[in-house]
């Protein structure tokens, strides 16, 4: 038997780190939402008690790092499974983006088992299972938009974000999350306004969601990498309405809301970045299908 799962990107609307906790990870407080760019994941049977990592990516690791692998590890160990799967991945998703590419692919192999073994698993359940393989991986397993906070695990669904397109511009340095945690000062730095952005979303406020966008990790991120600050700047210049870093970055979006614009904002990123794309958010949970 076999299946296939879609692994959505995302973005964080709202990033906020409130302090260093004694484990090592950063309390957060983060608005996540899904677009339109996935990787897609098939799940295979294969003879034997192999997890098998197919990728043509060659930034993609095809062992026990992948991120899609521990997930499947974890369920095989965790409900004493004792067949082999073959875990093919189409990476569409640039890697160490900030667009938790690796995260999604682990959600949507997590959901994809679940079917395939007939776990019967809840989604709360395996969002905690997901956050054992990376912060990231419980928002992605439920997809569509959320407040995330601990250290990104604790999931608060919230309604549609109001429609706009997304253009994302990717430089091609990647950026290690680890590092740039590493390198954040926490004391003396401002904060967006996560309630303001909730708030926003509820009443569909665009141009208050335009206003409220704001990432804390993007003083470490810009200081590191001045090509990120530029594209921010570009971004800008051609139209579009907010303009923030995504995640640990280097991955920039705008939001931009009439087509026109977005075509300007798209084709003048597109002479400064090879990786730049023009998506629509998947603030719901349809997002998956
Ligand atoms: C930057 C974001 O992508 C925003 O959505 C997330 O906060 C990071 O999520 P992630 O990549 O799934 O992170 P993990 O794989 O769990 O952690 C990678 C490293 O980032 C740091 N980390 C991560 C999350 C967090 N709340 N505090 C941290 O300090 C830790 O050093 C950790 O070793
Ligand atoms: N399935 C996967 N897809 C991509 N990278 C993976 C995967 N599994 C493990 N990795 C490793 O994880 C690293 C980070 O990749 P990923 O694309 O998930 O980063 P990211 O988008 O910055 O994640 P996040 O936004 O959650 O911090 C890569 O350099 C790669 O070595």
């Amino acid at each position: 038997m076999k299946l296939m799962e879609k692994a959505p990107a995302k973005i964080n609307l709202a990033l906020d780190v409130l302090f260093k906790r004694p484990d090592g990870y950063h309390e957060v407080e983060m608005i996540m939402t899904t677009v339109d760019l996935a990787d897609r994941i098939e799940l295979k049977e294969i003879r034997g008690n192999q997890i098998e990592i197919l990728s043509h990516n060659r930034f993609v690791p095809d062992d026990h790092r992948n991120l899609a692998y521990q997930a499947a590890f974890v369920l095989k160990q965790r409900y004493g499974i004792n067949t082999g799967v073959q875990i093919a991945i189409e990476k569409n998703i640039p890697v160490a983006a900030g667009l938790a590419g690796g995260s999604s692919d682990a959600a949507a192999t997590l959901r994809g088992l679940n079917k395939l073994w007939n776990l019967n698993l809840s989604m709360d359940e395996l969002a905690e299972i997901g956050a054992e393989i990376g912060s990231d991986v419980s928002f992605c397993v439920y997809g569509g938009t959320a407040l995330a906070k601990g250290r990104g695990e604790k999931i608060t669904q919230l309604p549609v974000p109001p429609k706009c397109w997304v253009v994302l511009a990717k430089p091609t340095i990647g950026v290690s999350t680890a590092d740039i945690y590493r390198r954040l000062q926490v004391g003396n730095m401002g904060h967006p306004n996560i309630k303001e952005m909730i708030s926003a979303i509820e009443n569909n406020s665009y141009e208050r969601v335009c206003n409220g966008v704001g990432n804390v990790l993007e003083q470490v991120t810009l200081q590191l990498y001045p090509e990120v600050a530029n594209i921010k700047s570009q971004m800008k210049t051609f139209g579009a309405d907010a303009v923030l870093m995504s995640g640990s970055g280097p991955t920039v979006f705008g939001l931009v809301e009439h087509d026109s614009r977005m075509q300007r904002v798209y084709n003048g990123l597109r002479g400064f970045c090879d990786q730049v794309y023009a998506v629509r958010m998947l603030g719901d949970l349809s997002a998956l299908e």
